[in-house]
Order: structure tokens, then C-alpha cells, then sequence
């Protein structure tokens, strides 16, 4: 089955997503998700001239070889535009192989290891008050796990809190990046009375989670982790940056909180030794900037070796197409821990139709073959693409700081 076009799609409905599509001779046609969330013309740039061409003619069913053609054959290898360009083209070889065998993704990766998959929802406040009632709506709509933040008394901007009660948060919010204040001690003094003020309304079986945005030094992430432990909560995530993957032995010689890390990350050089020395419990790395199904399986089977479970990425700057993937791939990975979820708007929820369903706190992807994610090229041509920007932070002084 030879592949006779390749061409990518970028689309803003509401925000910039891109999609490649990879059509084959037999008229099969797999879809994947190249979306870099405010980088995301380099990544067509990367497909386009880069990897586009040398597709044309190759034999769609041989995955694995052409991702090792496309990773060792750059000689530049890693980095979020590669992996994420790798990425696509796997997603959407994959969905070919599935649509071609008429089977849901699932079954050829291994077959259902569960019967749905458990997703988080954010629930996001000006205050804890305010926090306090997206928890309540989400607990409505059946969630079993949701990750609360909220603003800080005496911090003007809080990333991650939407604008508004009841809405989203949009992470590229700007033109050119925002830019954000930030500082550390009001944060750290103030964040674990909104945990409390959690268990305290909703009891000790919803399952708390929270993303500090790699905004802490691994001593005061220690401190927090330890702070939060009579709050038992799932994950605290992205607690320090991860470059220096060592860091994390201070953080585990302090507190027993669960952590989470890897939403950045590319390759599974990446998180390497935080899994080898269990200095993580849950992996976040997902398909799209991680070189697709074929590298993050390789991630997952490592992870599992070290009882580290899965917590893939699931911002709403992941495309329809990500998260129908991500839904097959949870189906079956055996140490799949939870899944993120942030629903997209209506206008993307259109120009990608989708097998996957919510009920109950948790996702089912479909038996539809392939991912069961579809594109609306029709549609998606009337939403040109917009710039935006994710912001920047920076102490009260003005030192850029990490998010
Ligand atoms: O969903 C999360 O955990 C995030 O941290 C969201 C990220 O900031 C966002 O996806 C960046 O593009
Ligand atoms: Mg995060």
C-alpha cells in the first residue's frame, strides 16, 4: 500500500491546531495530529519541506521503518518540532494499518486492557471559593478526578485560571507572549489551603490533582509535597523543571506525594533516569510531541518495569486527533494510570468528528477503525490560522521565571 500524498492542515477554530493527512493508493487515508502549541508553523515548515517529500511512494504498512528513517536519518535528533513532525506521520500511519485491517487502534496495539479509561477535568478559580464550585459542577458531570488550581491572593495573573467561572483556560492567550507574575512564597503559603478546603466539601474519594508549571526549586517542591500529604493527593505535577532529571532524588527524599512529569518531554532520553530510579510515578509524555505511538510505547513498557503508570497530556492545544489516539492507546497500555481531559470547543469538536465518548468520569475511544478521529477539510479551510503566544513569567522584580 503506497503513500501517494501527504499534506498538512492547519486550522483555528477557536485555536491553532494541525493536522497531517497521509493518503494511500488503496484510497485509505490516515489522519495525525502535528499541533505544537505556539510553534506551530515550524512544525509545518519541519513536515513540508523536510518530511513530506521522502514519504511519497513508501510503503505505508512499514511503520517502524520509516519512523527510524525519519529519526535516525535527520542526524538532528529529538526536540518537541522533530518529535512532533515524527509524530504525526506515525499517528497517521497507524491509523491506516487499522483502518486497513477494519480494526479499532486498540485491538492491533494488544486489545482492550480495560473497558474505559479514567479522565481528570480542571477545575480552575479566581479563589478557593470559586475553585470550590468548578469542583462541585465537575463532580456533576460525573468526573472522579479533577486537578483544582486557583488565583493567589496578592499574585495579579495565575496561569491556568480561566477568565472566567465556568470556562477554559486558553494557554496561548496572546498574540505575543503575556507576560505573568509570580512568587513563590504567597503560593506556597497559600495553595495547600485549597486542598484542604477540597477534602473538607468533597470527602476523601475524589481524586485531587494539581500542576505547579514547574515553577518551584526541588527543596520548596519538597516542601509542598510533604505540606500536602494529609490532603492525599494524586499527583502534584511538573513540581520543579526536569531537565536535570536528578533533581528529583532531594524531592522523593522528602515527601511520599505522587508525582507526575513529562508533558514537555520529546524522547524517552528525557525521562530515562526519572523512571529507572523511580523518582516519578506517572509519565506524561504523550503521543504528539513524543514520536507517536511507536516511541511512547517504547516510554510505557520502560515505565512499566518501574511500576511508573501513564498520565498523558491533555490540554485542549492537543488536537481532537491526540486525544483519540491517546484513548486507544490507554485502552490497551496495561500500566495506564489516568487520562487528561480539557474538552475542546464546539467549532473544533465539528471540524474533527469523533468516535470517542464521555460518560461517567471516564472515555471509551469507539470501535470505529483506525483512531476514530476524522477531519472536515471543508470546514477547517474557513478557520486561517492566528498567531498566538503561551506567556512568560516573571518575579515581582521582573527575572524571567520558569512556568
Ligand atoms: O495541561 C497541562 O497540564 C498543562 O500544563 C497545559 C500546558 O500548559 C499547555 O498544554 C501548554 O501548551
Ligand atoms: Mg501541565
Amino acid at each position: 500500500m503506497k503513500i501517494v500524498e501527504a499534506r498538512v492542515i492547519v486550522t483555528c477554530p477557536g485555536r491553532n491546531l494541525v493536522t497531517l493527512k497521509i493518503v494511500t493508493d488503496e484510497g485509505l487515508y490516515g489522519i495525525g495530529d502535528a499541533t505544537l502549541n505556539g510553534r506551530e508553523l515550524a512544525v509545518v515548515a519541519y513536515l513540508e519541506e523536510h518530511v513530506l517529500p521522502a514519504l511519497i511512494g513508501r510503503d505505508a504498512h512499514r511503520i517502524e521503518d520509516i519512523w527510524q528513517y525519519l529519526y535516525r536519518g535527520a542526524y538532528w535528533r529529538r526536540g518537541p518540532v522533530t518529535m512532533t513532525a515524527i509524530a504525526a506521520v506515525d499517528v497517521a500511519l497507524w491509523d491506516i494499518k487499522a483502518k486497513a485491517a477494519n480494526m479499532p487502534l486498540y485491538q492491533l496495539l494488544g486489545g482492550k486492557s480495560r473497558e474505559r479509561v479514567m479522565v481528570y477535568g480542571h477545575a480552575t478559580g479566581k479563589d478557593i471559593e470559586g475553585c470550590l464550585d468548578e469542583v462541585a459542577r465537575h463532580v456533576e458531570l460525573g468526573y472522579k478526578a479533577v486537578r483544582v488550581q486557583c488565583g493567589i491572593p496578592g499574585i495579579a495573573t495565575t496561569y491556568g485560571v480561566a477568565k472566567r467561572s465556568g470556562e477554559r483556560y486558553e494557554p496561548a492567550d496572546s498574540d505575543l507572549p503575556a507576560e505573568h507574575v509570580w512568587d513563590t512564597a504567597k503560593y506556597l503559603n497559600y495553595v495547600p489551603k485549597l486542598f484542604a478546603a477540597v477534602r473538607e466539601r468533597f470527602g476523601d474519594d475524589l481524586h485531587i490533582l494539581h500542576d505547579v508549571h514547574h515553577r518551584l526549586t526541588p527543596i520548596e517542591a519538597g516542601r509542598l509535597g510533604k505540606a500536602v500529604e494529609p490532603y492525599n493527593l494524586f499527583w502534584l505535577e511538573d513540581c520543579t523543571p526536569a531537565e536535570n532529571q536528578q533533581s528529583f532524588r532531594l524531592i522523593r527524599q522528602h515527601t511520599t506525594t505522587p508525582l507526575a512529569v513529562g508533558e514537555v518531554f520529546n524522547s524517552i532520553h528525557d525521562c530515562r533516569e526519572l523512571i529507572q530510579e523511580q523518582l516519578i510515578d506517572y509519565i506524561r509524555t504523550t503521543l504528539v510531541h513524543a514520536g507517536g505511538i511507536t516511541h511512547v510505547r517504547r516510554i510505557a513498557d520502560f515505565a512499566a518495569l518501574f511500576q511508573v503508570r501513564t498520565g498523558f497530556h491533555g490540554a485542549t492545544d492537543l488536537s481532537p486527533v491526540c486525544m483519540g489516539a491517546a484513548l486507544h492507546f490507554d485502552t490497551w497500555v496495561p500500566n495506564f494510570g489516568i487520562q487528561e481531559h480539557m474538552p475542546h470547543e464546539e467549532h473544533i469538536d465539528e471540524v474533527f468528528p469523533h468516535a470517542y465518548r464521555f460518560e461517567d468520569g471516564h472515555f471509551t475511544p469507539g470501535d470505529a477503525p483506525g483512531h476514530g478521529v476524522d477531519i472536515d477539510e471543508d470546514l477547517a479551510r474557513q478557520y486561517p490560522y492566528k498567531r498566538a503566544s503561551l506567556p512568560v513569567n516573571r518575579l515581582e522584580d521582573g527575572t524571567l521565571w520558569h512556568w
